[in-house]
């Protein structure tokens, strides 16, 4: 089922890759054509299903070569699949995980697509799916179907995985190889940690942008003077309204809080319209963060400080490390696999601050674990 060929990945260190026999990808539209198309461009499979609820999308998929076979329907065939990637609308998410969840085979690598993850992760481990990783590629466009998908749009993207207390390191492990085998760069955090950032950066800009279009929807002037600043801060009100809407339905505690720093924010700016040195330094601030977003930069992940943590083969390692340093108020924001043994493996966390590295050091020692700073 599986061989191995060894490709070198983005940080130029040469690592195996996994091939998935029958991949399925399930919601063959932007973001599953592009996994489809990156799967295939890398070499990384040998045959791609598509299951889609629309015939149209599944011709069109067809026709594009993006898939090779298409499904409308769940059945025993999902049994061949080594990989399945759900990328349906956030709200088709979980009741399409129940249908799908009793022809799993027990050895394949499942993962999803979808913008936000507490509901999806709960979901898969209520269904008791083993190999699950839940996953979020931080790219995308306004414009959906597989018509505009492309191997390029996952390129050089960060891809939040969100692991669950249950997900397993081995599955972990071949997930973020497989983000690193599309060109992409793995950043792992909780799922509620990432549903609470991405409320921040992608569904309140989201909000943002409906509010400025229904204030130009006002006066017919206001569209005509309407330039590339407005153009470019609202370019997300063109996503399908529906898909859209049921996105940030689905984040809505976290993105009320972000509503209210949201207010807050523009309530200061507000003040500082009579405070010119005020609203100066705001806005030096402002194109600092701006100009140096790894977006704009086009660059990859910010600096992290690292802590090696030599792990037991036991159930719910990972969690039980979350846990340990969440109660710290330490921040994980990221988690790679850095080996495997029978009796154990190690794991490598990148960290928020430098000063976290020997608290939380010490917090895992004093745990039994041991562990190792890495510069
Ligand atoms: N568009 C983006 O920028 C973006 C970025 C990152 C993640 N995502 C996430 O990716 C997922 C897919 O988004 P997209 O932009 O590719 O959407 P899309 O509209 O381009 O594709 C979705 C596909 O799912 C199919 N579908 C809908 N309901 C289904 C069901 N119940 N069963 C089977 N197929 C079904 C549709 O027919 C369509 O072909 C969503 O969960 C979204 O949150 C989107
Ligand atoms: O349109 C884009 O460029 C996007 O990247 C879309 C965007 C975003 O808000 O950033 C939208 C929702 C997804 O969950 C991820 C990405």
């Amino acid at each position: 089922m599986r061989a191995a060929n060894t490709p070198v990945n983005n940080q130029g260190k040469a690592q195996p890759s996994e091939l998935f026999g029958t991949v399925v990808v399930a919601g063959v539209g932007l973001i599953g054509g592009s996994v489809a198309l990156g799967l295939r461009e890398r070499l990384l499979t040998r045959h791609i299903i598509g299951l889609d609820a629309s015939a149209a999308a599944l011709e069109e998929a067809l026709a594009l070569g993006v898939i090779d076979e298409a499904r409308t329907s769940v059945g025993e065939w999902l049994r061949a699949a080594d990989l399945v990637v759900l990328a349906v609308p956030v709200k088709a998410l979980s009741p399409l995980a129940q249908a799908l969840a009793p022809y799993l085979s027990p050895s394949a690598l499942i993962t999803d697509v979808g913008s936000v993850k507490t509901s999806i992760a709960a979901a898969f481990e209520a269904l008791s799916v083993r190999n699950f990783v839940p996953g979020h590629p931080m790219t995308g466009s306004e414009r959906g179907g597989v018509s505009n998908a492309s191997a390029a749009l996952l390129e050089n993207a960060v891809w939040v995985l969100t692991p669950t207390e249950r997900t397993p390191l081995t599955a972990l492990s071949r997930m973020r190889r497989l983000v690193e085998q599309l060109g992409a760069a793995p950043l792992v955090m909780p799922p509620d940690a990432h549903d609470s950032l991405v409320a921040t950066v992608s569904h309140l800009p989201y909000l943002a942008s409906l509010a400025l279009t229904h204030m130009v929807a006002r006066d017919e002037r206001l569209s005509l003077l309407a330039a590339g600043g407005f153009r470019d801060l609202t370019r997300v009100a063109s996503g399908d309204p529906r898909m859209s809407r049921d996105m940030v339905v689905e984040n809505k505690l976290a993105l009320r809080e972000a509503l209210s720093s949201f207010l807050r924010q523009l309530t200061h700016l507000a003040e500082t319209l009579d405070d010119p040195e005020e609203l100066l330094a705001a806005a030096s601030e402002g194109k600092r963060t701006r100009d140096n977003l790894p977006v704009v930069k086009r660059s990859l992940l910010p600096p992290k400080y690292d802590l090696v943590v030599a792990v037991p083969d036991k159930p719910n390692q990972i969690g039980a490390i979350t846990r340990i340093l969440g109660e710290a108020s330490i921040n994980i924001k990221d988690i790679e696999v850095l080996a495997i043994r029978e009796h154990g493996g190690a794991i490598r966390l990148g960290l928020e601050e430098a000063g976290d590295v020997d608290r939380a050091a010490e917090l895992l020692r004093g745990e039994g674990y041991m562990t190792r700073n890495r510069g």
